[in-house]
């Protein structure tokens, strides 16, 4: 197909201009150079986010578990990603994760060892980079914007333990959705009291001081080391959204 409009030059008639499409698809002898061109990236989007729609569809009632990625076993926040990860599933919530290691792997851990579904949202990084072990249903992502959207549209909830960069990514993202009602009903949980105190404190002190955010945003975070209070939240949240 082509598209043409205005009074522009007209396509040829009889007499050759350069390679046809089908001499493109079929001419194997051609370079490459087309498949990293931004037209040719945009189809490998769609089809990222076609894939993504369609193998989670079915997926029930399901909160998204971040949590830095560098965290070992022995590491407390491990311990505590764990039993979040049961409890959301004593709670029959579906547990989604990056799909990577540390507090994702410990999320993981706990919703499969309790026996629900625990999926992880796998990212392809210039390093290898597998699913964990107790993902019982995986995807890898090659963009990261299309696995971001995949967490909102698939969540009902984010539980964020002690992280970095990625995890603030994750959570701020959740934040500027829902100050902007992208998202409504939606709980965001800081679980570690003792990691995530000093940026709050300073959100109050330094951004709210200046007027840059409401009381209202910071009143979108539930601060608590409590796994408990956390899914009770979720639990609600679920109810009121029934
Ligand atoms: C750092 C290492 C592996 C990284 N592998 C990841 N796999 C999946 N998801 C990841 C990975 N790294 C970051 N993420 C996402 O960001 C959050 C954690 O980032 P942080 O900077 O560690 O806070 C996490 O929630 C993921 O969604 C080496 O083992």
């Amino acid at each position: 197909m082509t598209r043409r409009s205005g009074p522009g030059p007209r396509p040829s008639a009889g007499r050759p201009v350069g390679s046809t499409t089908d001499q493109r698809l079929l001419d194997s002898r051609g370079d490459s150079d087309w498949v990293h061109t931004d037209p040719w990236r945009v189809l490998k989007i769609q089809a990222e986010f076609v894939e993504g729609f369609n193998d989670l569809a079915e997926v029930g009632p399901a909160i998204s578990v971040f949590g830095s990625a560098r965290i070992q076993p022995d590491h407390p926040a491990y311990q505590l990603g764990v039993e979040v990860g049961r409890a959301l599933v004593e709670a029959d919530f579906t547990v989604i994760t990056g799909g990577g290691p540390g507090a994702m792997e410990a999320a993981n851990k706990g919703a499969s060892e309790a026996g629900g579904e625990s999926i992880g949202l796998g990212i392809e990084l210039p390093w290898e980079a597998k699913l964990n072990d107790y993902v019982n249903f995986g995807l890898n992502f090659r963009y990261f914007f299309v696995r971001k959207m995949m967490f909102v549209k698939y969540s009902q909830g984010y539980v964020v333990l002690p992280g970095g960069i990625g995890t603030l990514d994750e959570m701020f993202e959740a934040m500027t959705l829902s100050q902007t009602l992208k998202i409504t009903t939606f709980p965001i949980v800081l679980m570690g009291v003792e990691h995530w105190t000093g940026l709050l404190d300073w959100m109050q002190g330094t951004m709210l001081s200046d007027a840059r955010i409401k009381q209202s945003d910071i009143d979108m975070l539930t601060l608590t080391d409590d796994v408990e209070e956390a899914v009770a939240l979720m639990v609600a949240a679920r109810e009121r959204h029934a």
